[in-house]
């Protein structure tokens, strides 16, 4: 890898620099590049000569400047003492000079068989053993390779220990910060042990905490144990832990022997959770259900005996249009000029979404928005629309999904005995329509069904496919049994800050009373990144050379990557421009029944796909207009903003799924007007 320095910096290495010392300055140069923030580096600011320094090791200093792509431009490594008596004239920034590091540095040979030095069976004063006090176990979950684990133990000083050749850089990074900070806890982008604090890793290394998810805060604990009969909402901000808690709440239910249904929202988050799952018990406890609502609700139809045939949202929008042609021959109004998509969300959102009888409900039924969105003309015109929809359905003998729910509901209230089951999680529910949702909560009504539970997880700010919504709206039985959460665990400060402030433009939510607060939980990471190109193509050339050179250079797992795309079309287009790069890559479509989280590939999918999911690193492609925050024909204000509400729930969402690392890339002068919006942002010149 080819670096900036100046000539000085290379006389540093050269005449300065003892031979045991390249080792360590080779390790500063590459923790800079990859994780700038790491305690252990105690990068500064020295404001008189606009430049940075960090520590190397306890006698060595690092100076530096920033490079446009925030790479560090080298200016001079000396001991302490030179460190302190520098002026401007020592840095010698006139013309910096191409450097290559040395390969053998970047990619160090494991030793078989570490020989400890003989210096280190008689140590000098100042010999203090600072890894003494971890064990060989500890050692290896923080990285150390097998041969190196005791070496590291034995080393007497710091500098001794950070100096072995063939330490991972992630793991120089973490023993540095341990031992010059112990009380931050440590990140850990490939997430064996999230965010540990050293006493937690301790507890886990000795075998008295199960799995380090089990680090619940005492709020989120209190709703995996809570006991209470009926239901309760869970809500919480993006990361705030809804699942993690849905998770273990519904271990604990069924090892303790009570028939769980865990419902998620689709067939990838079904396989995700399902993982999840075994990572904290092992194995899925016999009466543990993990199922996605379509898939279950489907089976449930065909095991009653119900025949449906489902019509696809295509031949749906087919029939929508003949049905607005049918009510134009007899109708003049100006609701017939709207999409056949917003009579589509219309019908599956609202009106059988809501379980609505007939016109009378529909008329008063509440809406989202500040005032009445619809007239009640408009809406007896909606409702002719549906009858001709309707009438075009059964004369194809098809159902939709509005229907099939609607059939489950009222199968459920005649058979109970259907479906048995003592405690219902359901994830994601901000997604699921009010009668889907009741459907969940009938199956804990009836007769014998005391201290039968559900509990309800989502976030209204992470709607995807409602024209908005409301928990009041969708009037589940909770009484008073509702709670949030606030504190987002998943990612950094500087992601949580930018994602809020663009919640908060969020008008509609805000006045309904939808919107949580967030806060993070002040883990600190590079900025999220803009960059724009000048073309779309250059947009893929900059992700491939990205995951490339994180391959190359061992930083990142390549499944800890995902490029998250705003359009299916899109998705495809990466997974396949990725493949034929040889970059081993998985493409998850919404309905995808072959999900390993654990498969060593970079994911593609879409944002809608991606809800619910993380990855430590995000890139964001195609935030083009056209893809993102566009609106078509709609004229009426109010609709448009909650239609761009809805745009920028599903930014909030993309934005959300990164832990570590995020990256927006668009095409300049298409780029969507959602990115004006962002604060906090790093932006950088694209290709
Ligand atoms: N108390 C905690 N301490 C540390 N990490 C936590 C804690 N609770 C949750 N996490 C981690 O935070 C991340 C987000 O958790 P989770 O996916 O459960 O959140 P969520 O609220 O369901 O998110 P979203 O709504 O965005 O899908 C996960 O990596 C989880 O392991």
């Amino acid at each position: 890898m080819t670096m900036l320095v100046s000539p000085r910096f290379l006389d540093d290495l050269k005449h300065n620099a003892a031979q045991p010392m390249q080792p360590a300055i080779i390790g500063t140069i590459k923790a800079l590049l990859s994780h700038p923030q790491a305690t252990g580096l105690q990068v500064r600011r020295l404001d008189l000569m606009d430049a940075w320094y960090c520590r190397v090791n306890d006698n060595w200093r690092m100076l530096f400047r920033w490079g446009s792509n925030r790479e560090p431009m080298l200016l001079r490594v000396v001991p302490h003492s030179v460190f302190d008596r520098l002026t401007a004239r020592d840095i010698g920034t006139h013309d910096l000079l191409n450097w290559e590091l040395e390969p053998q540095a970047t990619a160090p040979s494991l030793p078989v068989d570490f020989q400890v030095p003989d210096a280190w069976n008689h140590p000098q004063s100042g010999a203090d053993f600072p890894l003494r006090a971890f064990t060989v176990h500890q050692l290896r979950l923080l990285g150390a390779p097998a041969p190196l684990a005791h070496a590291l133990r034995d080393a007497p000083t710091l500098d001794d220990a950070l100096c072995l050749p063939g330490l991972p850089l992630r793991t120089h990074e973490w023993l540095l910060a341990l031992a010059t900070d112990p009380s931050e806890p440590l990140t850990d982008p490939f997430r064996v042990f999230k965010r540990a604090s050293l006493e937690q890793l301790d507890a886990y290394t000795r075998g008295s905490i199960q799995d380090l998810l089990l680090g619940l805060a005492d709020e989120q604990r209190h709703h995996v144990d809570r006991i209470h009969t009926g239901a309760t909402l869970l809500k919480g901000v993006a990361g705030s832990g809804k699942t993690t808690v849905g998770i273990h709440r519904a271990v604990r239910l069924a090892q303790a022997g009570r028939q769980v249904l865990f419902i998620t929202y689709n067939p990838v988050l079904q396989r995700v959770t399902r993982s999840l799952v075994q990572e904290v018990t092992g194995t899925l406890p016999p009466t543990l259900r993990i199922e996605d609502y379509r898939h279950w609700a489907l089976h449930m139809l065909g095991a009653a005996g119900v025949q449906h045939v489902l019509v696809d949202r295509d031949q749906a929008l087919q029939f929508i249009r003949q049905a607005i042609d049918e009510v134009r021959t007899q109708r003049h109004s100006a609701v017939l000029a709207r999409a056949p998509e917003f009579f589509y969300d219309e019908i599956q959102r609202v009106i059988k979404g809501f379980g609505l009888p007939d016109m009378d409900a529909y008329r008063q039924a509440p809406r989202y928005g500040r005032k009445q969105a619809l007239s009640p003309l408009s809406r007896a015109v909606v409702w002719e629309v549906l009858s001709a929809y309707n009438a075009q359905l059964q004369a194809h003998g098809l159902m939709d999904w509005g229907d099939v729910v609607t059939r489950m509901y009222r199968l459920l209230l005649d058979h109970p005995e259907l479906e048995v089951v003592d405690d219902v999680v359901v994830d994601e529910a901000q997604d699921l329509t009010p009668l889907e949702l009741r459907v969940l909560q009938r199956l804990t009504r009836g007769q014998g069904t005391e201290h039968k539970t559900v509990l309800v997880l989502g976030d209204a700010a992470q709607s995807l496919y409602s024209r908005g919504f409301s928990w009041k709206q969708v009037g589940l039985d909770i009484r008073g049994r509702s709670y949030a959460l606030k504190i987002n665990y998943r990612n950094t400060r500087e992601v949580v800050r930018t994602a809020a402030d663009l919640a908060s433009r969020n008008v509609h939510l805000k006045e309904h009373g939808e919107l949580i607060d967030m806060t993070s939980v002040k883990r600190i990471g590079p900025r999220p990144v803009l960059m724009r190109f000048a073309e779309s193509h250059l947009i893929k050339r900059f992700v491939i050379e990205e995951i490339t050179r994180f391959r190359e250079e061992n930083l990142l797992r390549l499944r800890d990557i995902a490029v998250i795309a705003t359009t299916e079309g899109l998705a495809q287009e990466y997974a396949y421009a990725l493949t034929k790069q040889g970059i081993p890559t998985d493409h998850w479509d919404p309905v995808q029944e072959d999900v390993d989280v654990l498969r060593e590939s970079v994911k593609v999918m879409t944002i809608n796909t991606a809800k619910g999911l993380e990855f430590p690193v995000v890139m964001l492609v195609g935030l083009d207009a056209e893809h993102l925050g566009a609106l078509g024909a709609e004229t009426e204000r109010e609709e448009r903003d909650i239609l761009m509400e809805r745009e920028r729930m599903r930014f909030y969402v993309g934005m959300t799924r990164s832990g570590e690392l995020l990256y927006l890339l668009a095409t300049e002068g298409k780029a969507t007007p959602l990115l004006r919006e962002l604060s906090g942002i790093d932006i950088r010149e694209g290709l």
